[in-house]
């Protein structure tokens, strides 16, 4: 198991937000969770990398192979986020900062991880641009130099240059056309296959789901639902709010849900 999330609960001082939510994903299991706006996803995979403000109180267990994340010292926990979880977020013109190239924002990912040597930074940032696809000289540039998709690739390829066990990917191709948005994916699945990282998928887009997951969990106000094989859900959803939520995505209604009937490249 790379992440064990055990009785998990992130709380206000008047209400709770995640409630007691326990889940297990495997090594290189992309696993998806899906739910209405604010059911709490984002808070939970948040509450994985200690992301979440210091307003918010974290009960529970979330252990990382061995590591258990949630006694981590914010030191340590920096040392594992961008090495052995890392993070891709929507809002990708949001995860770089404007004034700073884009080659300067892998050079401080590798400082945090004791890489110094400026030579050594070079080759892997040329290395990590062009494994996703990107010319090496485009570490030069400033983030609004780069199209939406060009961000997101660089954000793939910032995901995974320590080889993390577990990539969060929190609706990672909402703010691109489908088009871009389905090359990212199928980029991600690639680097994935060549990682074998564990991938948490936070989506609203059912034909992801159904393309990419192995294993989902459905969240409602805060709690898990339901969870289990993407086909077995799709096709036997057993919660009636995985049912209306299944129901209300308008591509899964012909056949299958699972699509099992039907040819995969045909629907994204
Ligand atoms: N810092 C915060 N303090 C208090 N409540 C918060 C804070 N951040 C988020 N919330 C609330 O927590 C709830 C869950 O939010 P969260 O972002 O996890 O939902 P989500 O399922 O990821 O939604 P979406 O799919 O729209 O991204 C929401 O009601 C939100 O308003």
């Amino acid at each position: 198991m790379i992440l064990s999330i055990e009785n998990v609960s992130v709380k206000t001082k008047t209400h709770t937000i995640v409630d007691n939510v326990s889940l297990s994903i495997q090594k290189g299991e992309w696993f998806a969770l899906v739910g209405q706006s604010g059911s709490g996803k984002s808070m939970l995979s948040q509450a994985i990398g200690q992301l979440l403000p210091t307003s918010l109180q974290v009960e529970g267990e979330i252990l990382l192979g061995d590591t258990s994340l949630t006694s981590l010292d914010k030191r340590e926990i920096r040392k594992i986020r961008g090495k052995r979880v890392t993070y891709i977020f929507q809002d990708y013109a949001g995860s770089f900062t404007p004034f700073r190239t884009i080659g300067q924002h892998f050079k401080e990912f590798m400082q945090v991880q004791g890489i110094s040597s400026v030579g050594e930074q070079k080759d892997r940032i040329a290395e990590a641009l062009e494994s996703v696809g990107l010319p090496a000289d485009l570490a030069g540039r400033y983030p609004s130099q780069l199209s939406g998709g060009q961000l997101q690739r660089a954000s793939i390829a910032l995901a995974l240059l320590f080889s993390p066990e577990l990539v969060i990917a929190d609706e990672m191709t909402t703010a691109l056309d489908s088009v871009s948005g389905h090359r990212i994916l199928e980029l991600l699945r690639k680097k994935q296959e060549e990682t074998n990282c564990a991938i948490l998928f936070i989506t609203h887009d059912w034909r992801h789901v159904r393309k990419y997951a192995n294993r989902l969990a459905v969240m409602k106000e805060g709690k898990i639902v339901e969870t289990g094989g993407k086909h077995r859900i799709l096709d036997h959803p057993q919660h009636a709010y995985t049912r209306a939520l299944i129901e209300a995505a308008p591509l899964l209604k012909k056949g299958l849900p699972s699509g099992l009937d039907q040819e995969e490249g045909h629907l994204c």
